[in-house]
């Protein structure tokens, strides 16, 4: 059954940390630091910093710790990091970070690719972590990678992701995050996810994470916004990909979702002219084009 509308949605920045983490070139912890910054100063009230994990897999987030150092902490901003078992946690914690993400996978190909383990392995590396950050008072998000579609395993019941959601919000997560990894979605099965998702999950604890790959990425969350979700994963100009899924293109792009919300009237606290700004900014250091249509044209117009 459609929803109405949200008034507000929430809209986690994960280009520093997803975007990234793809990236093959070094990029200065400065550089970090400054997207980071701009992403705060134009409103993002979520940002994924970076990741704890082991710098063999991947070694882009080696740095984390001195990014969460140096960046300017804004009241009301929540600043996250990845965390996949106990040794990244206590990495992050002395870091100072106040909220981590863990990351299952629906699919055991892809589980054993990312993280080298089985899905029912990996919930039980989480369990310490749930511990420890209940002890700590640290928030814990949820990730679910291969929603929609798997690159070794192919299909993807929606009762399998609704059934590892369900595991990690009993464990403590506050949020999981469904992830389109290969942007295989559409709109019909993003909508038959979460609706069967959120027969158990209240829609409150339900995000949505897509890549762009197959052009779907904004038609899955207007699909998602008419599920009652209204919390959503992107990256600004669309930076990113992802090292275990051969041609999966970025998240898709910030600033594209934000012009979609603003279209409907749906208020996220974000500005626009900054976002594209911070966006260009990072795209001049990474020596890329930026892979926001709506940056894109908003520049051309300028
Ligand atoms: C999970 C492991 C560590 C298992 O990797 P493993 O090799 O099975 O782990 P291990 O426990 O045998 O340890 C091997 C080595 O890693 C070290 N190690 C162990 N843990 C850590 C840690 N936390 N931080 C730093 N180092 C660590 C450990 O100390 C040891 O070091 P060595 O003795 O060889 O020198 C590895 O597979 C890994 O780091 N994977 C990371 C994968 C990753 O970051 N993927 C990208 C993020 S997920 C994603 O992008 C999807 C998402 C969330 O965006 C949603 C979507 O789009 O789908």
């Amino acid at each position: 059954m459609t929803q109405s509308l949200p008034q507000h949605v929430r809209l986690v920045e994960v280009g520093p940390r997803d975007g990234l983490q793809n990236e093959q070139q070094p990029i200065s912890v400065a550089d970090k630091v400054r997207l980071v910054d701009d992403l705060s100063a134009a409103g993002l009230s979520s940002i994924e910093v970076g990741s704890f994990v082991s710098p063999k897999w991947v070694p882009q987030m080696a740095g984390s710790a001195e990014v969460f150092a140096a960046i300017k902490q804004r009241p009301g901003v929540n600043y996250s990091a990845l965390t996949p078992n106990l040794k990244g946690f206590e990495a992050a914690l002395a870091a100072g970070v106040k909220e981590v993400a863990v990351f299952a996978a629906a699919s055991e190909a892809f589980s054993q690719k990312n993280i080298n383990c089985s899905i029912s392995e990996s919930l039980e590396r989480f369990a310490p972590v749930m511990a420890a950050a209940k002890a700590h008072n640290i928030r814990v998000r949820g990730y679910i990678s291969c929603v929609l579609g798997c690159p070794y395993d192919g299909e993807v019941a929606p009762e399998q992701v609704s059934s590892i959601a369900r595991e990690l919000i009993a464990m403590g997560c506050y949020e999981v995050s469904l992830g389109d990894t290969i942007g295989v979605g559409t709109a019909g099965a993003t909508r038959r996810l979460f609706e069967i998702a959120a027969r158990d999950i209240p829609r409150e604890q339900l995000a949505g994470h897509f890549h762009d790959t197959y052009g779907q990425a904004l038609a899955n969350i207007y699909a998602s916004l008419l599920e009652g979700i209204s919390v959503f994963d992107s990256s600004v100009a669309g930076l990113g990909g992802c090292p275990y899924a051969k041609g999966a293109t970025g998240n898709v792009a910030t600033e594209d979702v934000l012009y979609l919300l603003n279209g409907l009237g749906i208020d996220t606290g974000i500005d626009l002219d900054r976002l594209i700004a911070a966006g260009q900014r990072i795209c001049a250091v990474l020596d890329k084009p930026n892979g926001s249509r709506v940056a894109r044209a908003w520049l051309a117009k300028a």
